[in-house]
């Protein structure tokens, strides 16, 4: 599929997002890769819901370098990082949902464990609701190149895969194309809907 293919997709997933209340306000951001050595991001600012693609701008992946000298998300350097990290990665969804805001919150370990959901089928390669999915969660950060070292160092010694919970913001997630990424977030927070749900009852 052509780039410009993935970006009417990835302007599309914004839209369903936006939909959802994913993304409120000027929450999230949202790209999708160009080739190697570049991506497409959302402008930093915009209501995500209500972009086109005029609306996401090409950052080189190794340094953030922006070539048209507007301004990609805050969060470009988490992005990038991605794309460095994971070379089949394709796309890269971040949102603002009320469920991994709370979540991410409540749970103090240092990965969200999702373990005997059927919906974890949904994430790539994983095939049964007995085996445990780890999702990993950061400290949030508004020094966002110290939050990706230490993603980055995370990642070297730890599987990172599908996508990483930043403690009371959200949920940043990615895919080898816009359609995996979109799926894989519908999953997770499906996942982290439940979770709530279960954490909530047994509690009483
Ligand atoms: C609504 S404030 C949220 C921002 O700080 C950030 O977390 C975010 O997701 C959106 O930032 P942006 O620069 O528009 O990509
Ligand atoms: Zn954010």
């Amino acid at each position: 599929m052509t780039v410009l293919a993935q970006l009417d997709q990835l302007v599309e997933a914004c839209h369903w997002i936006g939909a959802k209340g994913w993304a409120p306000a000027t929450g999230g951001n949202m790209s999708v890769r160009q080739d190697e050595n570049t991506c497409l991001l959302s402008e930093s600012g915009k209501d995500k819901g209500s972009l086109t693609s005029d609306d996401f701008i090409q950052v080189e992946i190794a340094t953030n370098q922006v070539p048209s000298g507007r301004k990609p998300s805050a969060e470009t350097g988490l992005h990038t990082l991605i794309y460095r990290l994971f070379p089949d990665a394709g796309a890269v969804l971040h949102t603002h949902t009320v469920n991994s805001t709370v979540l991410s919150r409540v749970e103090k370990d240092a990965a969200l464990v999702l373990q005997g959901y059927e919906m974890q089928k949904t994430l790539a390669g994983q095939q049964s609701h007995l085996d445990s999915v780890s999702i990993a969660l950061f400290d949030n950060d508004q020094d966002i190149d110290g939050l990706a070292k230490r993603i980055e160092q995370f990642a070297q010694h730890t599987p990172l895969r599908y996508g990483f919970l930043l403690r009371g913001h959200g949920l940043t997630c990615w895919g080898k194309d816009v359609n995996e990424a979109k799926r894989h977030l519908e999953g997770l927070e499906f996942l982290f809907l439940c979770e709530m749900q279960r954490r909530l009852l047994e509690a009483k």
